[in-house]
């Protein structure tokens, strides 16, 4: 299924077909990365042709602590990864600014983001946007030590070094 138009060269060079270009967005705060933030951004590039990924800002992630690093960083980082074409910093007050920008085919929700599916499907219809909303699975640790959650890693941390 293909949803945006992307115009390519035919074999004469005379005249335009149309391709279409699936667009997913994931979302989240992205502190300190690990495996299960990879297992999710591969998971939802497989949804689609072309991945961005919206970094929260700080202001924004009120249902836990805030984050350690700043948002620029944490958006260079997540915008390095392979699967992800372009990650870009969340807008401060309005999070569906964004979304209404990318205009995307996809939202891939976290398998344990505390959004809620419904809620978010109304928002967009509300707005005029056209777009499916997924949960991802959740990536499982491959051996015990494994550490696949930021809040593990910071209080392993605490708990060696503090
Ligand atoms: C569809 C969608 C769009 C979002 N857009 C933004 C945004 O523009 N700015 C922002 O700061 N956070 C944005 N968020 C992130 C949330 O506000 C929340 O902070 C995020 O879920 C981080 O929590 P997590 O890391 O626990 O998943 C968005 C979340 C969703 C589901
Ligand atoms: N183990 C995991 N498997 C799959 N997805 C994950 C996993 N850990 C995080 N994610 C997803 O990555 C996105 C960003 O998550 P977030 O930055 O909140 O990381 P986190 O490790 O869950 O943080 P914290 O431990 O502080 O809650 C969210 O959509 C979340 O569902």
């Amino acid at each position: 299924m293909y949803a945006r138009d992307d115009a390519i060269p035919t074999d004469d060079g005379t005249e335009r077909e149309t391709a279409m270009t699936r667009t997913v967005i994931a979302q989240g705060t992205f502190d300190i990365l690990h495996p299960g933030h990879v297992h999710y951004l591969e998971e939802a590039a497989a949804m689609g042709d072309e991945l961005y990924v919206i970094v929260a800002r700080k202001a924004n992630v009120d249902h836990k602590e805030k984050p350690i690093c700043p948002a620029t960083q944490r958006r260079d980082v997540v915008d390095a990864l392979e699967a992800v074409d372009e990650a870009i910093l969340g807008h401060e007050e309005d999070i569906f600014v964004p979304i209404e920008e990318l205009d995307p085919d996809v939202i891939a929700l976290g398998h344990d983001q505390h959004h809620d599916d419904e809620a978010i499907r109304s928002e967009l219809e509300r707005r005029g946007i056209d777009c499916e909303v997924c949960r991802a699975s959740a990536g499982e640790p491959t051996d015990d030590d494994q550490l696949l959650s930021t809040r593990l890693i910071i209080d392993r941390i605490l708990d060696r070094r503090g």
